[in-house]
């Protein structure tokens, strides 16, 4: 798909997030960063959006953007129908980190109940909500363990289970797997597949591996740098129920192709990752 067609891809339905034209400058010492640039992208609930890009093209920034973190300098961004200061505002994501950022001195129960704490939640409804999100996350009977108790891969379950406790829509997530061995993404990937089918979230997912993107999405979104913007969006034809050797079947080596090819086109394609 050409960057003019993407412009206008996918605007039926409700949309969770619509950019339009949207920009954004960080005016620095050095002059002006133009991390995004003409970014046109409409999100509809319940879709698994992978965003995949090299170093720089302002994957994160959008993310920021989505969470109120940063403010467009040009251009509209909507989230749930609202601005993002008032769907943050609503809580309507969860925002999952690439590192797990949990809080060393409380036990996994504590912050997975720290949004609720915040929140106002009762005890009550925060024990049910802790249950309920650590039982989804495969984390039960890690309650009262510390972060430094627990493996990387499970620390990052903690965090998605943290992001979900208070069952947000939406789920924002930045290279979450991305220090983790392959043997644990491999797990954790299928696991987030699973949980997505289960919860009926929409995801959005920043990644730096073509293989990781193909797997989760049910759409790509590759970016280019200087200035960051979205140069393809790749539907995936593959079923919404993924065994993990899907990843040997052609049609996903094709689609794999097809991410590599767009990479390539906005010319900045690496061999194995971006
Ligand atoms: N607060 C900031 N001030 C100035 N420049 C910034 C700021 N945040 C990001 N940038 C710049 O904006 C551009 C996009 O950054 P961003 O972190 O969104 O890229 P990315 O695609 O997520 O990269 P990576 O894959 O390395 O995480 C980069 O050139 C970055 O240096």
């Amino acid at each position: 798909m050409s960057e003019t067609s993407s412009a206008t891809a996918c605007t039926n339905g409700p949309a969770v997030i619509r950019a339009e034209n949207l920009g954004l400058t960080f005016p620095t010492g050095d002059g002006d960063i133009v991390a995004l640039s003409d970014v046109n992208l409409t999100i509809e609930k319940g879709d698994f959006v992978s965003f995949i890009g090299p170093s720089g093209c302002g994957k994160t920034t959008f993310l920021r953007t989505i969470a109120d973190l940063e403010k467009p300098t040009s251009g509209t961004l909507s989230v749930n129908g609202m601005s993002p200061e008032e769907a943050r505002k609503a809580r309507a994501y969860g925002y999952v980190f690439q590192a797990a950022a949990l809080y060393p001195w409380r036990t996994i129960e504590k912050n997975i109940a720290l949004p609720l704490e915040i929140m106002g939640h009762s005890a009550g409804e925060q024990a049910e909500r802790v249950k309920r999100t650590m039982e989804l996350v495969n984390l039960s009977g890690f309650e009262k363990k510390y972060p430094w108790q627990l493996s990387g891969g499970m620390q990052q379950r903690a965090s998605i289970a943290r992001a979900l406790s208070f069952d947000a829509d939406l789920l924002l997530m930045d290279e979450p797997f991305g220090a983790l061995d392959e043997i644990v993404r491999d797990h954790l990937n299928s696991e987030l597949l699973k949980l997505w089918a289960r919860t009926e979230k929409t995801i959005c997912f920043v990644t730096h591996s073509i293989p990781e993107a193909v797997y989760l999405s049910t759409r790509i979104v590759v970016m280019s740098p200087r200035p960051g913007r979205v140069t393809d969006i790749i539907e995936s034809t593959l079923p919404r129920d993924r065994p993990l050797d899907i990843r040997e079947t052609p049609e996903f080596l094709a689609i794999a192709a097809r991410v590599r090819e767009g990479l390539r086109a906005g010319h900045s394609y690496e061999e194995g990752s971006v």
